[in-house]
């Protein structure tokens, strides 16, 4: 009996270091604003949060990275007045020159500083220069870059992001073939934060979870519904289901 007792003991606590270790990382939903009335942003954002979203995905443009523009740091520290210190503000930088903009945004009330690959030439020295300024590092990857190129850098990073569209727009349809990238990094970094944005709604969470994805941005899907409290928890338990899967199957 007391053999049977300390197997039970050891296979539990066995159990939970497995499952510890690999909820390293959760299920967090980051409602993509771009696709709310633009009038509105902070009382959009206000809304979002009640909702049950995990974070705030905030787009900005600049008409030259991509051919579109939306809005910069003036914008942001509004929008941090309005909906105070606690949400966590997901900057995706989608901007040819995203050093210029760090330290900006950062005094604006950014949380996190998401910037893309293929806008610089000196990703190592952009990383420093966010950290310096006291924000989280997320590299995001346009479709037709390779997960090898940002491979290098996914160790000094928190968050890595695999565009499921071209950027520039909202509403756009989801690609598929980007799943291949999702799955190889989750292979090669267990741990670490990986985002999906661009298409992302119901009809299409699971692949983004099976994959391995964690942190999912979603615009039009969230924002376009009658009922965004119930797609918000929708993508959640699809994103934490496939993670406690995978955490049993290891
Ligand atoms: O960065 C982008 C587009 O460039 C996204 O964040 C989209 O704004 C997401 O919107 P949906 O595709 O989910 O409607
Ligand atoms: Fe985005």
């Amino acid at each position: 009996m007391y053999l049977t007792i300390c197997r039970f003991v050891s296979a539990a606590a066995r159990l939970y270091a497995h499952t510890k270790h690999s909820m390293a990382y959760s299920a967090k939903i980051g409602p993509s604003i771009l696709s709310s009335d633009l009038s509105c942003l902070g009382s959009e954002c206000v809304r979002m949060m009640e909702c049950g979203a995990d974070y705030l995905h905030l787009d900005v443009m600049d008409g030259h990275f991509v051919p579109n523009i939306t809005f910069g740091h003036p914008m942001v520290e509004c929008l941090r007045k309005c909906v105070g210190q606690d949400p966590f503000f997901d900057m995706h930088m989608m901007v040819s020159r995203p050093e210029q903009w760090v330290k900006p945004m950062a005094a604006a009330g950014a949380s996190q500083y998401t910037f893309h690959l293929e806008a610089t030439t000196n990703p190592g020295n952009l990383i420093k220069e966010i950290r310096e300024s006291r924000m989280k590092v997320g590299l995001a990857i346009k479709p037709g870059t390779t997960v090898e190129e940002l491979a290098p850098w996914a160790n000094q990073i928190d968050m890595a992001l695999v565009m499921t569209v071209e950027p520039g727009f909202g509403g756009q349809k989801f690609m598929d073939d980007m799943m291949p990238k999702v799955s190889w990094l989750r292979s090669q970094f267990p741990s670490l934060d990986i985002e999906v944005d661009g298409g992302v709604g119901p009809d299409t969470i699971h692949k983004c979870a099976e994959a391995g994805a964690n942190m999912i941005v979603s615009g039009s899907a969230v924002i376009g519904s009658d009922d965004p409290r119930s797609v918000i928890a929708l993508l959640r338990t699809a994103v934490a289901e496939a993670i406690q899967k995978r955490s049993l199957d290891r």
